[in-house]
């Protein structure tokens, strides 16, 4: 039988403990001042999406050469950022000499779990295989075409299973690992970008995996690892944080931020309409600035809500509660990393997208949904993300294979790290539900990392182009950059769609690519998986 939809809400109540009178008298007292921080004044249009000023991805591609040269020049400012900007000015750290780990395994287990729960480890004849054929490249490939086809299985490839594309699959997925050997091996991080970029895209992804075999075969594996549970900065031999965790001493701002998600989310969830393609799909939604696969920045699809504009209103809400924690997620990088807060300070995206959190130009809002293991490829490999977990939950600790670092995130606390060199993901959560939110910067807002060479020789050539980037002779008027007016059609749903209701058949987001999202769909707590039927 089809069970009911449950969709609950949860507001985080303040804690009451057995103190004394002056100690509940002083807590009050800070709670109450630290609300009203929370609550300060601030101009919300600059924060929120202003349709007569910024611009969706559509309304900054039919400009002429010349005006999109001209906000390359004048409103667009990046600041390159440098391998030292990483260095944090925390006094005690803990410096690291990364061992290279057995990755793949712990991918493959993963992998094969998503259609068998009961696997815990990886049969030895497989690891046969993966030892000689994909590490060691001895090409057994034709000798064992049977048992390549037997682990195609295992994993649960879609048949019928070729030996080639296991080999393939497997040969794809050690490649990228290999890529997070740049950190193990610690080569020259601290030279020049290209050489960060070409180390690790190209050569460097290698053995993280073979030597974290014997430690993450199993879930057991995971006792070797290093539970950070108090705050800490663990460095690399060049003094980069790899990994540094603070407590944010601001409860008043954790609870205005759960609610406002919660809220959000349970509301999204019972109204189908508001569903944007990420939160159905994925449960991840993107906010602020954008301006990958795009020549200028544009603010992003979920700030503007362009799928329905009955749904403004609620990302306004959202974005204006959260302001006292990006905020405070500001302090943390000013104070320890002064560098890269004074150049991310001078990084402008110019009029068309507001600047919603401080320094950072876009947030994502995973909603009550852990992540499988990925790298966040698209982050500069010199900034830090930062990371805050919210709601009431236990589990969903965030893992460094790499590092064999696990930290059971609590609400309280904030991670920063090399979102783009580290890889990471999620231990189920166990109870409750835990959404979180990362602050993070794309390398495409850096001019110094983009190549504009064809917008230069279209100016020099005197070219213009269409807003699919084919050539055009009829002249393009010039505009006013500052004036959005007329470039926006907000688009009112009255009705879902189909797509906004149906259950979609994949993720398109590696980071749920094994992640249940069952529950997701139903706002459930982790514990009230059994409440959904199995013909679900
Ligand atoms: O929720 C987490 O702990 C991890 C989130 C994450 O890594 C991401 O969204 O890229
Ligand atoms: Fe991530």
């Amino acid at each position: 039988m089809k069970q009911k939809e449950v969709i609950t809400s949860e507001k985080i109540p303040i804690k009451k403990t057995k103190s004394s009178r002056c100690i509940r008298y002083n807590k009050k007292k800070k709670l109450k001042k630290q609300t009203k921080l929370s609550h300060k004044k601030v101009d919300i249009s600059s924060i929120i999406f202003n349709p007569l000023k910024h611009r969706i991805q559509s309304a900054t591609r039919g400009l002429c050469t010349f005006d999109k040269i001209h906000y390359l020049k004048n409103e667009w400012l990046s600041i390159p950022l440098c391998a030292s900007d990483q260095i944090s000015s925390k006094e005690i750290k803990t410096k690291y000499n990364i061992t290279t780990r057995d990755l793949l395994i712990e991918t493959l287990i993963r992998e094969a779990k998503f259609n068998n729960d009961d696997i815990l480890e990886i049969p030895s004849k497989f690891l046969i295989l993966i030892e000689t054929d994909i590490i060691n490249k001895i090409n057994l490939m034709n000798k064992k075409r049977q048992l390549w086809i037997e682990f195609g299985r295992w994993l649960g490839l879609k048949e019928p299973i070729r030996r080639r594309n296991v080999h393939e699959h497997l040969r794809l997925k050690w490649k990228k690992l290999k890529h997070a050997m740049g950190v193990q091996n610690n080569i020259k991080l601290q030279n020049t970008q290209k050489t960060i970029n070409t180390h690790i895209t190209r050569n460097k992804k290698t053995k993280l995996i073979l030597l974290a075999r014997e430690n993450i075969q199993s879930l057991n594996g995971l006792i070797n690892f290093y539970h950070m549970i108090k705050p800490e900065c663990i460095v690399d031999l060049n003094n980069r944080t790899l990994v540094h965790l603070e407590n944010i001493d601001n409860q008043a701002v954790v609870m205005q931020a759960t609610n406002a998600i919660n809220d959000y989310y349970f509301h999204t969830l019972k109204h189908p309409s508001h569903r944007s393609d990420n939160f159905w799909e994925n449960f991840i939604e993107h906010f602020g600035a954008y301006t990958r696969n795009n020549l200028l920045p544009f603010t992003s699809s979920n700030t503007a809500s362009t799928h329905n504009s009955e749904h403004e209103k609620c990302v306004n809400n959202l974005l204006c509660e959260l302001i006292p924690l990006s905020d405070c997620i500001n302090k943390f990088v000013q104070v320890y990393y002064p560098d890269l807060y004074t150049k991310l300070s001078k990084l402008e995206w110019g009029p068309f997208a507001p600047k919603i959190f401080g320094v950072f130009p876009m947030i994502a809002v995973n909603f009550n949904t852990i992540s499988d293991y990925h790298w966040d490829e698209h982050d500069n490999p010199n900034c830090l993300c930062i990371l805050i977990a919210l709601g009431n939950f236990d589990g969903g600790e965030l893992c460094f294979p790499q590092l064999k670092i696990i930290i059971p995130l609590r609400p309280n606390q904030i991670v920063a790290f090399s979102s783009r060199l580290l890889l990471h993901g999620n231990l189920p959560v166990k109870r409750g539900i835990r959404h979180s939110i990362v602050y993070f910067v794309h390398s495409s807002f850096f001019h110094n990392l983009r190549d504009f060479t064809k917008v230069y020789s279209d100016f020099e050539n005197g070219i213009e182009r269409n807003a699919k980037g084919k050539i055009i002779l009829k002249p393009v008027a010039r505009q006013n950059l500052k004036d959005a007016r007329n470039f926006y059609q907000p688009i009112k749903l009255t009705k879902a769609k189909l797509k906004q209701i149906r259950i979609p058949p994949v993720s398109t987001d590696c980071r749920r690519k094994y992640i249940n999202l069952r529950k997701t769909r139903k706002g459930l707590k982790a514990e009230e998986e059994d409440l959904i039927s199995d013909t679900e």
